[in-house]
């Protein structure tokens, strides 16, 4: 799914409007109606409402709603924040219908002291500012929106399309914002609603379809994206019926160090379970008999240091692995570092990094140069940070992060929630699988193995990175689902794989 910037989206309403038979006052009752039906699933005409318009076209779809909800019998008082002297066209006209049928319930609010007594029982919406918002809210209408969230414990706040003050695609970290518990979202996801620093501003995103033109969407590029099953599906390629395990590569993975044997094994365990045909672990000594006992699939090839891996590098320069996954459990040692930067020398496939492996190159910056092109390197936002810096929001850690994907050719993924992926060629996947429960020891080790066996397997990087990050949230959402959030392990992820595989594809 394509993610458009606020511009995009107005070039879309209009393209809609012009090239589809609907007229703007036609689309803004479409998208308001979507609200009502929404919001009439969601609460009972017991609940009065209280509509909180801007002079704009999101206050127009306030307007509507309004109009709508008082037909269907629910008790509605409208406040128009008189914010500007210009209201939109479809304001007007909107005004002019609700005041035609509805005028008691239409009240004006000019500053501070116009804000009214909210009965216990009743339901806010806010249509205040959409995707027009272009600069932070100040003065009284900044009032205006800390009011409304004043009332947030007793009251449940409905967003329409974006929680006001919010800005579409920019940081509004620090930015007066409501804090909704529902957002109403015409169509597309906005990027703010996939930052973490919004992650208290949105509440639970609904995206309503409201018809915009299939034409505008499909021809018209986008930066950012939301990995969805149509994706994901492009991307999966059944086994062949005549395959033996030649035909889905030989990976290796360097993991493991005294006490973290079992970041090893997590990886070992889902790089099987991704398909790969044969996996050969590199591990420590004291990892041997761990790795045996608990994956008999696994091959394990034993370093000659007992407590962490030391010569992984030897051989390479004629090892016939298709891809190799470095880092879960690795530990930091100088030997440790000395065996990357040789590996680094003679092996320029592309190779999943991540962990310790990523902290090695953060100790050692010059090693980052070396890494092939197209590798992926899994960071959360701490080892992130320690490889490339601190940002002042979210908006520019995104920056950030495109930035180094693409000057280094790299494929960086930045986890979290969304798990953010960006690609050398500086496009950025947001992913939407996945939850809470995955915060959870282990978890990444997981992804590790997945993306190692995808490669493996001839996927490419990119194919192997939507394709892993998708099938690993979604065997956790699995696990969550069986286990509940709390209870849910790593080795439950990768017990979900199976099921990931055959119904989230
Ligand atoms: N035909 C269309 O274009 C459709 C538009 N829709 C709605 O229209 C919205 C976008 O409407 P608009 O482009 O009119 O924009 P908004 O209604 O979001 O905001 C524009 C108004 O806010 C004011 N404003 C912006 N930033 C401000 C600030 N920081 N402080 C004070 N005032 C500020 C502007 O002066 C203007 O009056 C969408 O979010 C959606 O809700 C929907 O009805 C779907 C169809
Ligand atoms: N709240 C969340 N929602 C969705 N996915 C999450 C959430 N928290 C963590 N995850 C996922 O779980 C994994 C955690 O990885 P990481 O922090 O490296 O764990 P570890 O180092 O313990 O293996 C990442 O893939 C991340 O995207
Ligand atoms: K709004």
């Amino acid at each position: 799914m394509k993610i458009f910037s606020a511009e995009q989206i107005r070039e879309a309403d209009q393209f809609t409007i012009q090239h589809t038979p609907i007229s703007s006052s036609d689309l803004m009752e479409r998208a308001a109606g979507k609200c009502v039906s929404w919001y009439e699933d969601h609460f009972t005409p017991d609940h009065p409402v209280y509509i909180f318009c801007g002079k704009g076209n999101n206050g127009g779809d306030g307007l509507v709603m309004a109009r709508l909800l008082q037909q269907h019998g629910y008790t509605v008082n409208t406040f128009i924040l008189q914010h500007s002297n210009n209201p939109s066209k479809d304001h007007t006209l909107k005004l002019q219908q609700l005041t035609d049928h509805y005028p008691s319930s239409i009240h004006s609010i000019g500053d501070l002291s116009d804000f009214p007594e909210l009965p216990a029982n009743a339901v806010i919406i806010d249509a205040i500012f959409g995707t027009g918002m272009s600069r932070p809210v100040e003065g009284w209408l900044a009032g205006i929106i800390h009011r409304i969230n004043d009332h947030r414990l007793q009251h449940t706040i409905v967003s329409v399309d974006l929680p006001s003050g919010m800005i579409a695609d920019e940081s509004s970290v620090h930015f007066p914002v409501i804090q909704a518990h529902y957002t109403l979202s015409f169509e597309f996801y906005k990027l703010a609603f996939l930052l973490p620093e919004n992650a208290m501003l949105t509440g639970e995103v609904h995206i309503l379809p409201i018809g915009l033109s299939p034409e505008y969407i499909s021809n018209t590029p986008t930066r950012y994206h939301l990995t969805d099953s149509t994706i994901i599906k492009t991307i999966y390629r059944p086994r062949t019926p005549f395959a033996n395990k030649g035909t889905y590569g030989h990976a290796l993975l360097i993991a493991g160090s005294y006490g973290k044997i079992g970041a090893a094994v997590l990886s070992a365990k889902s790089c099987l379970r991704s398909g790969v045909g044969l996996l050969s672990c590199y591990v420590p000594q004291c990892g041997y008999d761990i790795m045996q006992i608990s994956e008999p699939c696994a091959m394990c090839i034993v370093d000659e240091n007992t407590h962490y891996n030391t010569h992984f590098h030897q051989g390479m320069e004629s090892a016939r692995y298709k891809a190799i996954g470095i880092g879960p459990g690795l530990d930091t040692q100088t030997a440790t570092a000395k065996s990357l930067e040789r590996l680094l020398a003679v092996w320029k496939s592309p190779m999943v990094i991540d962990a310790d492996a990523l902290n090695l190159l953060s100790i050692y910056p010059s090693l980052l140069q070396e890494v092939p092109k197209n590798s992926i390197l899994t960071p959360h936002p701490k080892e992130f940070e320690r490889l490339f810096g601190s940002s002042q929001n979210d908006i520019d850690r995104l920056e950030l992060l495109s930035r180094e994907a693409v000057s280094r050719h790299l494929y960086i993924l930045l986890k979290g929630r969304y798990t953010a992926m960006a690609c050398p060629d500086g496009s950025i996947y947001f992913n939407p699988t996945g939850n809470p429960g995955m915060a959870t020891g282990g978890s990444g080790d997981v992804l590790t193995g997945i993306l190692t066996g995808l490669l493996a397997q001839g996927y490419s990087s990119k194919e192997a990175l939507l394709f892993g990050v998708w099938i690993h949230g979604y065997a956790g959402d699995l696990a969550a689902a069986e286990h509940s959030q709390e209870a849910m392990t790593a080795a439950d992820i990768i017990n979900g794989l199976g099921k990931a595989f055959q119904e989230g594809i």
